[in-house]
């Protein structure tokens, strides 16, 4: 590993992942890989998930390729260097900030949607100039395998590299010095991967998880309401950061929500749901009896069928539950959904903020004052009204937690802001060194008066007059300067004729 690692940074070093050319190179092979292995990419992550293929086409394939284009097309403007405001003291310099790539960089990957929460990272820190270390999670096996075989048959096979492993792996890999790391996965490892980087100093995106709250107002077309958090809570079997984790709503609408996520479920995945192409399962063992274990004492209004030797789970909604229950104390991630009755929505703004700042929040009204009335008095790395999941599909977003749900976002120019280095460049003459005597030693009250007005725009009548002068003294050598040549020539002309007049008189 140690080995692999430095082989990672002597590319780096090498300087050629930095043109804009080679990057846009690197992100078309890229592009090629996904359109040209299709088939195997598909096959993999079905196999992991089992999940249909257009699924993961439509959750996973459309957003890596849509991001890569993004890229493609912005990053052009992206890469060029900014420039910036200048003051007083730095107005004859150059200015300019110019994004810079970080260096190495970790990427340790998810599996619940394992191409797109490791490709997408991935896209951004190509895009940025970095070399890039990939660990995919293992246990989403088979994407893991076809990533490490798939990758160095495209892209560069020192600067871009894909370790397999588990925790162990983890763990050592941990131990080195990174330039950024990028983790997606639970918070508890978020915690483990960040102590391991501060030794090193070493930044870190973390996307985490929680409990992402839904509420509900009274005035709201249900029927809409229910069918899309119907969609959002049981695609993927729940294993969503974004999945709407629970409901919050007026006791009188939960009958009702009830019905209507259950005629839903039907219309989505049909009478027997253990049959419809659309409905995966659980992940492992490990997740499918965590998950079981958070229906204990529950009323389940629908669902609640298991089947442990296909790790299935029906999906579930459970009624009137009480909030101290192991089920409200967890990121639940599975395909089980509690209601939370509450008296109205300033109730619910109190749940929500009594409790970790959540990944997402949805707020369903007609009543838009509502709407910006719960984004405003809470917290959540993002939210969306009337609906659920779809910010994470706009890469003008920046997609990221907040608290406990993570730290720092990526997608679009948030990735390519996320692995770059933005860096003040300012270039000086070593010229016009009179300029500088303001700010070299000795100092005096005089020196402080002007500093204070040419970067305070601080200033007293005595200076402002002084400074008047100076102007029109400027002013005047300017045009001195500027009518320097016809002067002289005016000056040549009178000395001609003066001499010409002299000389006429003495020969007269
Ligand atoms: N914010 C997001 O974008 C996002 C996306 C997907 C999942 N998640 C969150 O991830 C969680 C689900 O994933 P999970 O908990 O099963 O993740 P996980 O256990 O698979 O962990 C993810 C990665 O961490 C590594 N890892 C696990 N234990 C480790 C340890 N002790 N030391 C070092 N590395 C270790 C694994 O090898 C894996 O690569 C949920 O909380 C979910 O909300 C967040
Ligand atoms: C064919 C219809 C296209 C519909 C697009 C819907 C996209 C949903 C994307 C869901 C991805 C969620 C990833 C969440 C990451 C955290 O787990």
């Amino acid at each position: 590993m140690e080995l692999e690692v430095r082989r990672v940074r002597q590319a780096f070093l090498s300087g050629r992942s930095r043109p804009l050319r080679f990057r846009l190179q690197q992100l078309e092979a890229l592009r090629r890989m996904v359109q040209e292995r299709e088939k195997d990419i598909l096959a993999a992550i079905a196999a992991d998930l089992c999940k249909s293929e257009f699924n993961v086409y439509s959750q996973e394939v459309l957003t890596v390729l849509g991001e890569i284009d993004f890229m493609l097309e912005n990053l052009p403007e992206w890469v060029t260097a900014k420039p910036v405001k200048k003051n007083v003291l730095t107005m004859l310099d150059e200015a300019y900030i110019q994004p810079q790539p970080l260096g190495v960089v970790l990427i340790i990957g998810a599996w619940n949607y394992p191409f797109v929460l490791t490709i997408q990272p991935l896209i951004g820190a190509i895009a940025a100039g970095n070399a890039v270390i990939i660990k995919p999670s293992e246990l989403s096996e088979n994407t893991a395998k076809i990533l490490a075989k798939l990758l160095p048959q495209y892209l560069d096979q020192d600067l871009y590299i894909v370790i397999n492993g588990g925790v162990e792996e983890t763990t050592e890999l941990l131990k080195r010095r990174f330039d950024h790391i990028f983790y997606t996965g639970n918070t508890a490892v978020g915690k483990i991967v960040m102590e391991a980087a501060a030794k090193h100093l070493t930044p870190v995106t973390l996307e985490l998880g929680g409990k992402s709250p839904c509420y509900i107002d009274k005035d709201c077309d249900l029927d809409i309401v229910c069918r899309r958090i119907t969609w959002g809570k049981y695609m993927n079997c729940g294993q969503t950061c974004i999945a709407p984790d629970y409901i919050l709503c007026e006791a009188s609408l939960q009958n009702q929500i009830v019905w209507k996520i259950k005629e839903t479920v039907k219309e989505f995945y049909g009478e027997n749901i253990k049959e419809s192409p659309d409905y995966e399962r659980i992940i492992n063992l490990r997740h499918f009896k965590r998950i079981l274990s958070l229906l204990e004492g529950q009323k389940i209004a629908f669902g609640g069928e298991t089947d442990e030797a296909t790790r299935y789970i029906a999906p579930t909604v459970l009624t009137d539950v009480d909030p101290k229950t192991k089920v409200m104390q967890e990121e639940i991630f599975g395909p089980i959904l509690p209601i939370v009755p509450v008296k109205n929505v300033d109730e619910a703004i109190n749940f929500i903020n009594e409790r970790e700042k959540p990944l997402a929040l949805y707020v369903f009204s007609h009543n838009h004052k509502l709407i910006k009335r719960m984004i405003d008095e809470t917290s959540s790395g993002g939210v969306t009204g009337n609906d659920v999941i779809m910010h994470f599909t706009l890469n003008s977003f920046p997609f990221g937690g907040v608290g406990s749900s993570g730290m720092g976002a990526y997608h679009g120019k948030h990735s390519f802001d996320t692995f770059s280095h933005q860096r003040p460049c300012l270039l000086k003459s070593l010229k016009r060194e009179g300029a500088n005597k303001l700010r070299y030693p000795p100092n005096s009250q005089s020196k402080v008066d002007w500093g204070k007005f040419f970067l305070l725009k601080r200033f007293n009548k005595e200076k402002l007059g002084l400074l008047l002068l100076t102007f029109l003294g400027i002013v005047a050598a300017v045009l001195v300067k500027k009518y320097q040549a016809v002067l002289r020539r005016k000056a040549l002309l009178i000395f001609l004729v003066v001499h010409r007049l002299r000389w006429s008189s003495k020969q007269r």
